[in-house]
């Protein structure tokens, strides 16, 4: 089974992504609200991996000794700065020429961290299971939500943690995510969400406990127009985070 013929995969969504070739890693390109998101994401899932395994999240590698298998990892935005916490990371994507990206990429900033064109079915059909599963702004491009999120949840040790950010399904996150973003703004390129394959909180809340995780967080990410920055809030209306454990 090739990478692109997975359940999982919507061709069409793996191939614009694996389009955007260099342009992933250009901060002002089209990538660049995933850029501006990646110091919140980053903090975000650092203190929830702190908190579990009893790190200080301001110690010099406070991720070391964790393996960490990133989903959609896409050209590394989110999995290389897990690396550089000292997760020994794995970045997994149906995309051959963004896993290309990323490896060049880490290859030139000397970030140490490991690159697979795979799938999270392919993963699951194997024996490695990790601390960690991450899936950031994959599972609204994906063809079954809570298929995909079982998928990754197989994949997590006992007592392992599962992180996933996405959109919610909302008159606001149309206005906001959709209009506003792709074609007012021109943030991201008109057409890179449809906002029927959002996922609401619920959905995704749902989709954690049948696939077995418990004590699920969640917390919401807007963007702050006078900063131009990104903030966690508790506000789950368009962009949102959750963290689930699966019982040790
Ligand atoms: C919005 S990008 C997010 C990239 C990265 N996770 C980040 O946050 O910087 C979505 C990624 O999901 C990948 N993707 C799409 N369908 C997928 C699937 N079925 N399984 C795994 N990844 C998929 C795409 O190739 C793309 O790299
Ligand atoms: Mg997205």
């Amino acid at each position: 089974m090739s990478a692109q013929s997975a359940r999982s995969v919507i061709a069409e969504e793996v191939q614009r992504f694996d389009a955007l070739g260099e342009s992933w890693w250009d901060e002002n390109g089209p990538m660049a609200p995933l850029h501006r998101l990646t110091p919140v994401r980053v903090a975000w899932a650092l203190d929830a991996l702190a908190r579990r395994f009893h790190r200080e999240a301001e110690a010099g590698l406070p991720l070391s000794g964790l393996t960490i298998l990133d989903v959609g990892c896409g050209g590394g935005l989110f999995a290389e700065p897990l690396a550089r916490l000292g997760g020994d990371v794995l970045g997994i994507d149906p995309a051959p020429a963004s896993i290309g990206v990323a490896r060049r990429h880490a290859e030139a900033t000397g970030a140490r961290l490991e690159y697979r064109v795979a799938t999270v079915e392919e993963m699951a059909a194997g024996a490695d299971k990790f601390d960690v599963v991450t899936a950031m702004e994959v599972v609204e491009h994906v063809a079954d939500p809570a298929r995909f999120v079982a998928e990754a949840a197989s994949l997590l040790k006992p007592g392992g943690i599962f992180l996933a950010s996405t959109v919610n399904r909302t008159l606001r996150s149309f206005v906001l995510a959709i209009v506003g973003a792709e074609y007012i703004l021109r943030w991201i390129e008109p057409g890179t969400h449809r906002w029927e394959q959002f996922v609401t909180p619920e959905e995704l809340t749902l989709a954690a406990r049948q696939a077995g995780l418990k004590g699920i967080e969640r917390k919401g990410v807007s963007y702050d127009p006078l900063r131009r920055s990104w903030r966690l809030t508790d506000d789950l209306g368009v962009n949102y985070q959750l963290a689930a454990k699966k019982p040790a």
